[in-house]
């Protein structure tokens, strides 16, 4: 039979400090006046090699009236200043999710669309959500899903990390996940806008993430009230046995936790799970994944 065995020659090794920026939303403040008070949440990290920032945070991923005319192109003011942020501090930034479309002020297609900056500021990869939340409001109605998978290799030198792109929603569709473990991914980060009364659901599906793909899981709510909706905090950090290395409240507040790469290949080597899986039987399609800008 033959088994793929990425997780076990994965480059993921060495460390990696991480911490996730849990933002407060507030819709009396302007989409300007939140990115000033991101800028500085973001400068009081220390010795972070990667920051994480959640879903829609620049929006209010509840302020669907809003998203056109917020709606933002992939070299617009608010991303630009997030590249400075990640070149003047040096640190891989994924900066997110925003309202994505191609001409802004015009009725063209919209995405929601999460973006990762390198530690010099360059927009390595950008990833349109590809499950959309609303059922028959919201998202359904006004972006475009998302069709392709994305990884990206964040590296610094402490550590290096095949690191899966899902949004929100997403961490409910655990064959996400595990296709993107055939391209060797040691670390899932998930921006999320969850609301305060599932926080139960994502709390545990993130810990279920963590343990059947043996791997790293990073996620970032909001917090506050936007329209109807309270936004659930409870940002976490999860290692690969699912236990919680960092976790929030539901008020603003910034996690921060140190990633062990080398330790996860023992935890991979030492229980092989992985190794049982069934590929033959699912059709689970084998496609290698790169580094997709788009
Ligand atoms: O799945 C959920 O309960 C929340 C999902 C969500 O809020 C989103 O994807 O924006």
């Amino acid at each position: 039979m033959n088994r793929m065995k990425v997780w076990d020659s994965s480059p993921s090794s060495g460390q990696l400090e991480v911490a996730a920026v849990q933002v407060k939303f507030d819709s009396a403040e302007s989409p300007e006046g939140r990115i000033s008070r991101v800028e500085d949440l973001m400068s009081d990290v220390v010795d972070a090699d990667l920051i994480v920032l959640p879903e829609l945070w620049f929006h209010g991923a509840f302020s669907f009236d809003s998203w056109r005319q917020n709606a933002v192109t992939l070299d617009s003011s608010v991303l630009s200043r997030l590249s400075k942020v990640a070149r003047d501090q040096e640190v891989w930034l994924h900066a997110g999710s925003f309202v994505q479309t191609v001409h802004t002020n015009s009725d063209s297609d919209m995405w929601n669309t999460s973006v990762l900056f390198d530690a010099s500021g360059t927009q390595h990869t950008t990833y349109k959500k590809i499950h959309r939340f609303g059922f028959t409001e919201g998202e359904p109605t006004l972006v475009e899903a998302g069709d392709e998978p994305v990884t990206a290799v964040v590296q610094t030198d402490t550590g290096t990390a095949v690191t899966g792109l899902t949004t929100c929603y997403d961490l409910r569709f655990p064959e996400l996940y595990r296709y993107m473990l055939k391209a060797g991914t040691a670390l899932h980060v998930v921006p999320a806008a969850w609301p305060l009364s599932r926080v139960p659901h994502w709390e545990v599906l993130g810990r279920a993430r963590a343990i059947e793909n043996q791997a790293y899981v990073v996620q970032c709510n909001m917090a506050g009230m936007d329209h109807q909706t309270e936004y659930g905090g409870h940002s976490q950090i999860v290692d690969p046995n699912g236990e919680i290395l960092a976790q929030a409240g539901v008020e603003e507040a910034v996690i921060q936790a140190r990633l062990d790469f080398d330790r996860l290949a023992e935890v991979r080597r030492s229980f092989p799970v992985l190794q049982d899986q069934r590929a033959d039987i699912w059709s689970i399609r084998d496609q290698s994944m790169g580094n997709v800008i788009k």
